[in-house]
């Protein structure tokens, strides 16, 4: 009988059991690694799960973004929050509409708040308050306190805004003797920084008037009837503080040539200028109220908005030539401490091309050089300096040619 393995009396074997302790140890670290592996596949699974509800949002919120895009939106206000939704009531036509909203939009809402709806009476969007948007846009000034010395370079734009603007604010029985209506509006025209506001906020501080001003690129809302309502209150505020100076600055925004694209956007800047015209024709109710347009984009402009009777009087506000380059160095210096080898002239042919805003744009600079360098007096050579700085950081026309 031969004998079995087990009955064999081996010798032990030290390499063997450090084998088994190895194979032990292996699998420990195996059961180990294996409870890591579980646990990050729970990770995965709950990542991925989370992935594929953002992903579910964010196609959620794309395809709302799109319709958004696509319908135009209507202002209403809420009226109640009811268990059923929301009750809302439509501004133009005063509809009261009940609607349902999402639990986080609810929460947003209370009575009185005004929020934008959609043609399926769906809230969009919570709006601010009418007075929050009011004091936005509008810049109400009862002082402004720029006055005709502080233009330079501007003699015949000025002589034809002091006609226009505050001849029938001052002497209105003039224009009754004579029979005439005085102009309606008046549009400055040219690049930007030469002094358009100014010559406006000149002419209401000249005859006591309250100095309005809106920018039409504020008038422009993605909301129908929001332009209207806001161009309606800008008159209004207008007619409360009579007399009152009106600028309207990038009246191109609202009165562009019409373009061929039918977009509810388009169709609601259209309605805005409407407005505009139609407040604007309105002249008798209009009173003391004087209305100064400002464009950069001349070219752009609707014909519609150049009829006799509306901005019928153009003044084109060009940038300054040398002579008026020098005067506006001479004004925005002279509050400043300048040397006496200062020369106006040579500064007004070295900053050919610039605006009246690039000109008091390097008088600071100059000041600032001086005071870097510890000084309170300004050199000409403070002024070269800005001047280089200047149009080297305004990667401009204006730069290429000074280095040219
Ligand atoms: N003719 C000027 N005389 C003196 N300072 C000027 C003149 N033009 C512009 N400035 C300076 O530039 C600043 C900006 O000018 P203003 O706002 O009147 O320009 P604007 O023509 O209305 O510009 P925009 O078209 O960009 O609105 C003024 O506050 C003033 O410091």
């Amino acid at each position: 009988m031969t004998d079995t393995v087990d009955d064999v009396d081996l010798p032990y074997d030290e390499e063997a059991a450090s084998q088994q302790e190895k194979i032990e140890a292996l699998r420990e670290r195996l059961d180990v690694l294996e409870g890591q592996n579980d646990e990050m596949r729970d990770e995965l699974l709950d990542a991925n799960a989370e992935n594929n509800k953002y992903q579910q949002k964010l196609e959620r919120l794309t395809h709302e973004n799109k319709k958004l895009k696509q319908s135009p939106l209507f202002v209403a206000t809420v009226q109640e929050l009811t268990d059923e939704g929301v009750v809302i009531k439509q501004h133009g036509n005063n509809q009261e509409a009940l609607t349902e909203v999402t639990d986080e939009m609810r929460e947003d809402l209370e009575p009185d708040a005004r929020v934008a709806v959609n043609n399926s009476l769906s809230v969009v969007q919570r709006l601010d308050k009418e007075t929050d948007v009011r004091a936005r846009v509008m810049q109400v000034d009862h002082s402004p306190d720029v006055t005709y010395e502080d233009i330079g370079g501007l003699e015949a734009q000025m002589q034809e805004v002091r006609e226009t603007v505050e001849m029938p604010l001052d002497r209105p029985e003039m224009f009754q003797e004579v029979g005439i209506d005085p102009p309606s509006g008046v549009l400055l025209h040219g690049p930007p920084g030469t002094g358009k506001t100014m010559l406006a906020k000149a002419v209401a501080n000249q005859t006591d008037a309250t100095f309005i001003k809106m920018a039409g690129s504020e008038l422009v809302h993605k909301f129908i009837g929001e332009g209207a309502k806001l161009v309606r209150d800008l008159f209004e505020v207008a007619r409360e503080n009579e007399p009152a100076v009106l600028f309207i600055d990038e009246i191109d925004a609202i009165a562009s040539k019409r373009t061929d694209s039918k977009t509810s956007g388009d169709a609601e800047v259209q309605r805005t200028m409407m407005q505009l015209l139609s407040e604007m024709d309105g002249f008798e109710e209009r009173g003391d109220v004087r209305i100064i347009a400002a464009t950069n984009r001349f070219d752009m402009l609707d014909s519609a908005i150049l009829r006799p009777g509306r901005f019928d009087r153009l003044i084109e506000v060009p940038k300054p030539d040398h002579a008026g380059r020098e005067i506006i160095f001479k004004i925005h210096t002279r509050n400043m401490n300048v040397d006496d080898d200062v020369d106006f002239e040579e500064l007004a042919e070295m900053a050919d091309d610039a605006s009246g805003a690039d000109i008091k744009a390097i008088c600071t600079e100059a000041g600032m050089f001086a005071i870097r360098d510890e000084r309170t007096e300004i050199y000409m050579q403070d002024f070269v300096d800005a001047w280089e700085k200047i149009t080297t950081e305004t990667d401009t026309d204006t730069a290429s040619r000074a280095f040219a």
